[in-house]
C-alpha cells in the first residue's frame, strides 16, 4: 500500500458505536460495532426485519446519534461537531436513496434534482441546473429532463432519485432497499447504475433484506439482533 492510499481516511469508521432507545423498557437496537468502509467500497448490510438496519443507517447517515462509541465520517469525529456542522457534513458528503422515491410529483426531473442543491450550494440557478442535467445524464435520463415523475417508470423514478442523491458529489451513497419497489428487470437497471457510480469512485452502502441485491456487493455484512457479522469479503470481482 502506498502512502497516498494510507492518507485517505475510511469514509465510515464506527468505533464501538451502539444505540439504545430509551423508554420504560429500553431497547438496545445496536450493540457496540466496529465497521470501517474505505473509499470506493461497495458494502451490503443484510438482515431481517427488526434486526437494526434502519438504526445503523440513521447513525451512518448522521440522522441519529449513537449512545456509545465514536463515528468518524470521512475523517471527521462527528461527536465533536455542532448540529449545524453535522447537517452540513450530511448535505455535502452523504447521498440518500430510499425504497420510496420521494420525488416532488409536480416538478420535472431536472427541477427535482436541482432542489437537492438548494441548501448545499450557493451557486447560481444556471449552475445548479447544469449540475442537475449532468447527474441525470449520468443515470441515463438525459432524454427525460423535463418529464414529470408520474410519467416515468418505477426504475426511471429511482434513477431520478439517484441523480438527486449524487448531484452534490457525496463521498458516500446510502441506499435503503433501493430496488424494493421495482420488478426484477428495473431492479437490475438500477443496480447497474449503482455499479457504474462505484466505478466512478463513489462509496456505496446498500441496506437490504434481498440476497440478490446484497450479492452485487464486494462485502456483505449481516446484522442480527443488533450485532454485525461480516459474512463475505471479495465476493465478486477480481479483488
Ligand atoms: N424509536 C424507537 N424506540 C424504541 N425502539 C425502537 C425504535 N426504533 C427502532 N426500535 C427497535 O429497535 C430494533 C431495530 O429496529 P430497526 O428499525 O433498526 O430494524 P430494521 O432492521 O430496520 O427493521 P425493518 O427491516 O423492519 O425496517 C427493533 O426491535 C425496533 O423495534
Amino acid at each position: 500500500m502506498t502512502s497516498a492510499t494510507c492518507a485517505a481516511p475510511p469514509v465510515v469508521d464506527l468505533r464501538g458505536v451502539a444505540r439504545t432507545y430509551q423508554g420504560p423498557s429500553p431497547v438496545t437496537a445496536l450493540h457496540p460495532v466496529e465497521l470501517r468502509i474505505g473509499v470506493g467500497e461497495h458494502v451490503a448490510i443484510i438482515g431481517p426485519s427488526g434486526s437494526g438496519k434502519s438504526t445503523l443507517m440513521n447513525l451512518i447517515g448522521l440522522l441519529d446519534r449513537p449512545t456509545a462509541g465514536t463515528y468518524l465520517m470521512d475523517g471527521v469525529d462527528t461527536s465533536q461537531i455542532s448540529e449545524r456542522d453535522r447537517t452540513a457534513l450530511r448535505g455535502h458528503r452523504i447521498g440518500f436513496v430510499f425504497q420510496a422515491f420521494h420525488l416532488m410529483p409536480h416538478r420535472s426531473c431536472v427541477e427535482n434534482v436541482m432542489l437537492a442543491q438548494l441548501y448545499t450550494s450557493r451557486r447560481p440557478k444556471a449552475t445548479r441546473r447544469a449540475n442537475a442535467i449532468e447527474a441525470l445524464v449520468q443515470v441515463g435520463l438525459g432524454h427525460r429532463l423535463e418529464a414529470h415523475p408520474g410519467t416515468l417508470s418505477g426504475g426511471e423514478r429511482q434513477r431520478v432519485a439517484i441523480a438527486r442523491a449524487i448531484v452534490n458529489r457525496p463521498k458516500l451513497l446510502l441506499a435503503d432497499e433501493p430496488t424494493g419497489n421495482l420488478d426484477s428487470s428495473m431492479a437490475h437497471s438500477v443496480l447497474d447504475i449503482l455499479d457504474n457510480l462505484i466505478a466512478d469512485g463513489l462509496t456505496l452502502l446498500v441496506i437490504t433484506h434481498d440476497a440478490t441485491v446484497a450479492a452485487r456487493a464486494r462485502r456483505t455484512v449481516r446484522i442480527a439482533d443488533g450485532r454485525l457479522t461480516e459474512t463475505q469479503t471479495g465476493a465478486t470481482g477480481a479483488g
